[in-house]
């Protein structure tokens, strides 16, 4: 299981969890990820942890004023990025354009979609990674494997359909070793994750906690 943590715009030190991400990978040998605010990204990167992006950009070097270019964040040590996420969507053909932008910059991609129908559509993008994350279940203290497991079987039923080489992740709620074990058990291979960690007293502590059913 992939484990990829989303700091989105929260108040964290995204240092502090990034160190403690890079702990816990080593010592537990799961795939840890971080994906922080883009001004961010060198430093988290500095640390050692595997880095993503939040967004990038379907632009190209040019005249794009506020654009986040894939090349920039690739230069600033990430190795991935979120696409579509659900509080920065996207229209189809700029998902389409940003998938294309990180291919060119080698970044892993994962674009975001809301319920199984789109991650169809996103799987044809070609992505290395969809996945599904109820927007109600976003934040909340459910697990979206336990408050609509039906949702991930689906999304990985949709995604098979299209193209059974993207990888199918889910997300909204989980914050335990219980929840990760969830998805993985209802046919995910990566779980995507925010506040449980973000907003966490002890980000180490969650982040053991997170790998220790896997
Ligand atoms: O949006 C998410 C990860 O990208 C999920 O957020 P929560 O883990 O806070 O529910």
């Amino acid at each position: 299981m992939f484990i990829l943590v989303n700091l989105k715009a929260y108040p964290c030190d995204p240092i502090e969890v990034a160190t403690a991400a890079r702990d816990v990978a080593d010592s537990s040998g799961v795939r840890i990820a971080v994906s922080p605010q883009a001004a961010d990204l060198a430093r988290v990167a500095e640390t050692g942890v595997e880095t993503w992006a939040q967004h990038v950009s379907p632009n190209a070097h040019g005249s794009h004023t506020g654009s986040t270019l894939a090349e920039a964040v690739a230069d600033n040590g990430a190795e991935g990025t979120l696409i579509n996420h659900s509080e920065n969507r996207l229209k189809l053909a700029d998902i389409d354009g940003s998938v294309g932008a990180a291919e060119r910059a080698d970044l892993e991609t994962v674009v975001c979609a809301n319920n199984p129908a789109q991650i169809g559509a996103a799987t044809a993008l070609s992505p290395d990674a969809v996945a599904v994350e109820p927007p109600e279940l976003i934040g909340g203290d459910v697990s979206v494997a336990t408050a609509d497991p039906g949702i991930v079987e689906d999304a990985v039923a949709a995604a098979a359909a299209v193209d059974d080489a993207v990888d199918v992740f889910c997300g909204a709620g989980v914050s335990t070793g219980e929840d990760v074990a969830a998805a993985a058990d209802l046919g995910a291979s990566g779980v995507l994750l925010a506040s449980g960690v973000a907003k966490a007293d002890d980000p180490a502590a969650v982040l053991e906690d997170l790998v220790s059913e896997i």
